[in-house]
């Protein structure tokens, strides 16, 4: 007879089994690319559990020992590449998609089919919406956004002119969120409290889910994502908001035509006027296309936020010269796209404060399709992932001198030299910053990304003084494989200043 022990004990040996066979395979594969750092006699076990316990730490050595070249780390179930400089960056972008695939490598590190849908990478038409009209219409509805802001900040922030400590994930996430939704869905919806709820936490969701069901077998994942996936209840909550108002766009589309006079600007309307296939416009599809661009908004100009703000109160010999700035120029263009554009030393510090403390040991993966050669002769096997070495690029001398020191108005001053004025804004893209992606995968959003925590971080500068609860010291950061975050039990003093420039 069976006993009721057999099973667990057969599946662990098959995924021992998978994982041996999966990550030998490749190792055999990439055996002319040196292994970044070793652990010795033991390192076959051990190794692969470092990278998940202290990517940076395994990354630095590796960049360290292999800088300009490239070095591999297994990451438990496998093997990962990766691309120590700018000129090996660049090789990537010139690869066609078949060769080399971002939307794979996003796929795997989101682990998409099991928390954001089939559709994400099966029919990827939303980047051309974020490039397209997304990206345009940050202008005609900077409005909104900076009236959101200003809500938020009132609803959500002290009030009162004496300091208070709280949590500031608890009130920028939020902030974040209606703020984006407000450009995405407008009024009502972006400061509907159960659809601000579920968009948050199905961020976090997704990112605990991918990052567990990341860790098994291929075969094993269905299995485990249809336990941790967050996507059905997501789906099911997300619908009760969303499925009155796309059935009466839908209706309105179809009575009204081409000419509808009244067609609302919003997200639903470009995602519409991109949805060229009958699947596109269901409700189904429609919802998910919603809830990945809350994924991709929410988090990460949150983290951005974040790290701007702690940044601010660790080096608040800016905050003169930044409030300066910031009402020189709202007096002249007011709180819009032109205004934000105008704000450099913001921009700088922004930019500085990312370079300087965005925790990722290695990011923008991506999947190797076809055996691919790089430019220095190394050539990387079929099935292989690539990634670039964030922290260690932002803190390489050679890219950024004097690396180690914060330098608030570093790409400010540099922007002053000739022609020089748009490459080092924080939205450029460039091979050696990297927050947003580089060549021609970068981030679509970043536009939007960008003036949104500008303007949130001027209204905060001109409406509060701050301080750290921990003074002198950056919050910790708290490492989930290998990206690393503030600590979302940080907490701030904050205290409500007279400004009449809001
Ligand atoms: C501060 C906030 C943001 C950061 C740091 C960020 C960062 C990134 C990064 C690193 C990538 C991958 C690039 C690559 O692999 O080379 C990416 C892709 C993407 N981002 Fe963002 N992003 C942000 C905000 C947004 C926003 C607001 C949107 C709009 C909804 C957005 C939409 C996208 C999309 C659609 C892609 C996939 C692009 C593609 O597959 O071609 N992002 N983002």
């Amino acid at each position: 007879m069976i006993s009721c022990l057999t099973i667990p004990y057969a599946l662990a040996l098959l995924v021992l089994g998978s994982w041996y066979y999966t990550t030998q395979g490749l190792k055999r594969k990439l055996a002319d690319i040196p292994l970044g750092s070793s652990n010795g006699l033991f390192s076959p076990l051990t190794d692969p559990f470092r990278s998940v316990l202290n990517a940076s730490g395994i990354v630095k050595q590796g960049y360290d020992n292999f800088r300009g070249s490239l070095f591999k780390i297994p990451v438990l179930t496998q093997w990962v590449v990766l691309i120590t400089t700018p000129t090996l960056i660049e090789d990537l972008q010139k690869a066609s998609d078949d060769v080399i695939s971002s939307l794979e490598g996003l796929k795997d590190l989101v682990q998409a089919e099991h928390t954001l849908g089939k559709s994400f990478y099966e029919d990827p038409y939303v980047p051309n919406v974020v490039k397209g009209r997304f990206t345009r219409n940050i202008v005609a509805k900077f409005a909104e956004i900076t009236d959101e802001i200003s809500a938020s900040f009132d609803e959500l922030f002290p009030q009162k002119d004496d300091w208070e400590l709280i949590n500031l994930n608890d009130a920028l996430m939020p902030l974040v969120a209606r703020t984006s939704n407000r450009f995405f869905s407008g009024l009502p919806l972006c400061r509907n409290p159960d659809y601000l709820d579920l968009n948050i936490r199905y961020t976090i969701r997704v990112i605990l889910a991918a990052s567990f069901i990341g860790r098994f077998p291929t075969f094993i994942k269905p299995l485990v994502g249809k336990f941790v996936s967050p996507l059905p209840a997501a789906v099911r909550r997300a619908k009760r908001h969303l499925v009155p108002i796309i059935q009466e766009r839908l209706a309105n589309e179809e009575y009204y035509g081409e000419g509808w006079a009244e067609r609302p600007n919003d997200l639903l309307t470009w995602l519409l006027s991109k949805a060229t296939t009958d699947s596109r416009r269901t409700i189904d599809d429609l919802v998910l296309r919603f809830l990945s661009a809350n994924l991709a908004a929410i988090f990460s100009t949150n983290m951005i936020a974040s790290f701007a703000v702690s940044s601010l109160a660790l080096h608040s010999e800016y905050v003169d010269e930044l409030r300066d700035e910031i009402e020189d120029v709202v007096s002249e263009h007011g709180w819009t796209k032109a205004g934000m554009d105008e704000m450099r030393k913001l921009d700088s510090f922004l930019k500085e404060s990312q370079r300087c403390y965005l925790s990722f040991a290695y990011g923008l993966e991506r999947k190797v399709l076809k055996d691919f050669t790089f430019s220095n002769g190394v050539t990387v096997p079929a099935g292989a992932t690539l990634a670039v070495p964030m922290w260690a690029i932002h803190h390489d001398n050679d890219y950024f001198p004097d690396a180690d020191k914060f330098d608030g108005f570093r790409f400010s001053r540099m922007r002053e030299d000739p022609g020089q004025s748009f490459k080092h804004q924080m939205v450029a893209s460039r091979a050696d910053f990297l927050l947003f992606g580089t060549g021609r995968q970068a981030c679509p959003g970043r536009f939007f990304a960008v003036n949104e925590v500008k303007a949130i971080i001027a209204h905060l500068l001109l409406a509060y003084d701050f301080k750290l609860e921990v003074e002198g010291a950056m919050p910790p950061i708290k490492w989930l494989g290998s990206r690393g975050m503030q600590d979302d039990k940080t907490r701030f003093w904050f205290r409500r200043r007279k400004c009449s420039t809001l």
